[in-house]
């Protein structure tokens, strides 16, 4: 069992109003419990099930499975040969606004993909014409690009790109944007992990910051009555209901939208229609997700022929 900080007591103040809830959040990050590994169907299923799976769950999408603890999916050969991609529990969760949006959208841009399972989530769920993954990062996009073939997403682009700069070069072009956004990264906790800083203040202050930045980049993105999804995997509400306050204040066009399949997961700490997961529930090590609207009238814009031709893009 690991150490219990004051900067973890004070966030689960923040979190929770009543004591025993506190307590069983606390414990999930101290001592932490094994999740059901989750696998995303990139093809129909086999026809015999290679692993033994747990009940799905009401909302899950029809493409995602939940295997019985002992089972490692990532050693099958159907995992080398990209019929499924590894995805935790929790990544299911914040994608889950794509599964009602119309299908196929023109295009849709992952703003922060590696190492990809968004982007994996929404060329599965939505099909969209012209898929464009993002990862700024250079020592990430290795990894982006090698799952991406793996499980043989095609057509994709793959980019390595800042956010101002994809706003300013292809501004209104997306139905859909999706913004898993760098975050504190407290969840890791509850996965075993070790994440130092997580909690300080001023590591997420420094993240909030980083939020607010991507998701006012990637609104310029969404093409009048598109959507934009937004979503992290850390619990504290700066970086997530904060955030998303801060958004709808400062970019008034955009509504948020409720996602039906979540209602039973509604953020407590905000009246906007807003969805957590936490470690307690079992599922997965913790989440956040919303589903905006821009609600501007017009026509989406083209992606000009000159931005795919540039290094930075490569088509898989
Ligand atoms: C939570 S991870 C994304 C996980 C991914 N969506 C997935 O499902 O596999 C956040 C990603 O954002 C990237 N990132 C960091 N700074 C960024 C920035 N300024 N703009 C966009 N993405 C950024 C990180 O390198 C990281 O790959």
């Amino acid at each position: 069992m690991k150490k219990v900080s004051n900067l973890l007591l004070k966030t689960s103040c923040q979190l929770f109003n009543v004591p025993s809830e506190r307590q069983v959040f606390v414990d999930a990050l101290v001592s932490p419990q094994p999740f059901h590994p989750a696998i995303l169907w990139t093809r129909s299923r086999p026809a015999e099930m290679p692993f033994n799976l747990v009940a799905p769950l009401p909302w899950q999408p029809e493409f995602v499975d939940r295997l019985a603890l002992d089972q490692q999916p990532s050693q099958h050969p159907l995992h080398q040969a990209g019929e499924f991609y590894c995805l935790d529990f929790s990544s299911v969760f914040v994608a889950m606004p794509m599964c009602q949006l119309a299908s196929p959208p023109a295009v849709l841009i992952d703003v922060c993909a590696a190492p990809g399972g968004q982007t994996i989530f929404a060329w599965r769920s939505l099909q969209p014409l012209q898929l464009l993954s993002n990862e700024p990062m250079s020592k990430r996009i290795g990894a982006l690009i090698t799952n991406l073939q793996r499980a043989q997403i095609k057509p994709v682009f793959a980019l390595r790109s800042d956010s101002n700069i994809l706003a300013e070069v292809i501004p209104q072009t997306a139905q859909v944007v999706v913004v898993n956004a760098p975050c504190s990264r407290q969840t890791l906790l509850a996965k075993g992990g070790e994440s130092p800083g997580c909690f300080h203040p001023v590591n997420i202050a420094k993240n909030a910051t980083r939020q607010k930045r991507i998701l006012a980049n990637a609104a310029q993105l969404v093409a009048p009555q598109g959507h934009l999804v937004y979503s992290t995997k850390t619990y504290t509400p700066d970086e997530n209901e904060r955030v998303v306050e801060w958004f709808l204040a400062h970019y008034p066009q955009f509504q948020p939208i409720v996602v039906e399949r979540l209602t039973s997961y509604q953020s407590s700490l905000t009246n906007i229609p807003s969805y957590r997961l936490f470690p307690q529930s079992g599922l997965g090590a913790g989440a956040f997700t919303v589903l905006l609207q821009n609600t501007q009238d017009g026509v989406a814009r083209k992606i000009p022929a000159t931005f795919f031709e540039h290094p930075s893009v490569t088509l898989l």
